[in-house]
């Protein structure tokens, strides 16, 4: 079953329990040319322990005990961080796998895949998984346990991040109604009436959906610090400091988005922050979401893209409602950003016409 017939099939499902699944679905799909059964236990088994091996990491940065290596080395045994680890790597192996097999076989065409799933054969872009494997046949010197530890790290980079920014924008235009009406007049506007599917093209015309979607990522930064080590000295501009080379330093998007004077009302949900003229008042390095320079986020475009295909989708075909209030949400923090209780939203069809069987 594909994951959007999921959505269409359960009219009143709670976003906070299977946008996750679908998400990671999606994701290992597009990025990794791997279908997952939603009905099987191996994602499952992958987002639990992921989420363990996180926090149990996370608790070591906001525990000043867990500091020294002994003591968190025993921490990790009695908690099980390894097994957690282990058990988080079991998809990306089999995945990884899987794509050998294919090689092996030579089911695999030089330059492009070929995927039989609809009768006119498509022609797909190369999957990670198939860059990384060919990554060997011209020098490179990848490892089994490397290109399942790079698989992992776009997984756990790239799934929970998206998958929480979808989960908080959701949350949030279900709290604000006229907001949300907004956003589906410009989806109803770029897309019309019918079934048709969305392109690239489509995407650079919803506007404002780009608004929601930046306002959603200045208020919930998934990943909301960042640390870094100086490589020189560095003068402070407002103050008159000198932070010396060598200095560890933690820049916080959570700061940095809610100061006054670059966001009047900052605790406030307004996409109009992100309108052209607001925009081009401000800093680039104002928003940071996916934090700036050579060492920023690789998916950022990936994510955007997915983030409002998803939201397109989603919103083109349901109204979300909740009884929440902003000040309801409550984060807590495991390395990325959550909503404590999740994202519990009711979702009704727009057009009962368009709930398939
Ligand atoms: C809303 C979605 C996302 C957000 C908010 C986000 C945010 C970030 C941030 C803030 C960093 C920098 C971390 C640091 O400097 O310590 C980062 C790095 C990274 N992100 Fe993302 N990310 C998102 C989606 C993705 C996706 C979809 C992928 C993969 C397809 C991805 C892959 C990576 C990788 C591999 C890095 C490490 C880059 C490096 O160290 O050079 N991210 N991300």
């Amino acid at each position: 079953m594909h994951a959007y017939d999921y959505y269409e099939n359960n009219q009143h499902l709670y976003v906070c329990t299977y946008n996750c699944i679908i998400i990671l679905i999606l994701f290992i799909e597009t990025t990794m040319d791997y279908n997952l059964d939603i009905q099987s236990d191996i994602g499952s088994e992958f987002m639990i322990n992921g989420t363990k091996a996180l926090e149990l990491m996370s608790n070591r940065a906001l525990t000043v005990w867990l500091y020294p290596d002994i003591i968190y080395f025993m921490y990790c045994k009695i908690f099980g961080l390894e097994n957690a680890y282990k058990l988080t790597k079991k998809l990306p192996r089999l995945m990884t796998e899987k794509k050998k097999n294919e090689y092996a076989h030579n089911a695999i065409d030089k330059n492009t895949i070929e995927t039989s799933e609809n009768d006119d054969k498509k022609k797909r872009s190369k999957a990670l998984v198939d860059l990384l494997l060919e990554t060997n046949k011209v020098g490179g010197n990848l490892s089994n346990e490397d290109i399942i530890d790079e698989v992992l790290t776009i997984i756990g980079a790239g799934y929970e991040t998206t998958t929480s920014t979808v989960g908080f924008c959701i949350l949030l235009l279900a709290i604000d109604s006229d907001i949300q009406e907004r956003v589906y007049d410009e989806i109803h506007s770029v897309l019309g009436d019918g079934n048709e599917t969305i392109t690239i093209e489509h995407t650079t015309k919803l506007v404002y959906m780009k608004q929601v979607i930046n306002e959603t990522l200045r208020l919930f930064p998934i990943a909301p610090l960042m640390l870094r080590e100086l490589q020189a000295d560095v003068t402070i501009i407002s103050g008159n400091h000198t932070l010396p080379k060598g200095t560890a330093c933690v820049i916080s998007p959570m700061v940095t988005h809610f100061i006054p004077e670059l966001y009047s009302n900052p605790e406030l949900f307004n996409p109009d922050n992100f309108n052209a003229d607001n925009v081009a008042k401000r800093h680039k390095y104002s928003f940071i979401p996916f934090s700036g320079g050579p060492r920023s986020c690789i998916g950022m475009k990936y994510a955007l893209l997915n983030i409002t295909v998803l939201l397109t989708q989603i919103l083109r075909n349901f109204s979300v409602h909740t009884d929440l209030k902003f000040s309801d949400i409550k984060l807590k923090f495991n390395l990325t950003i959550k909503s404590v209780n999740g994202y519990p939203v009711t979702i009704r069809p727009r057009n009962s016409a368009l709930v398939t069987s």
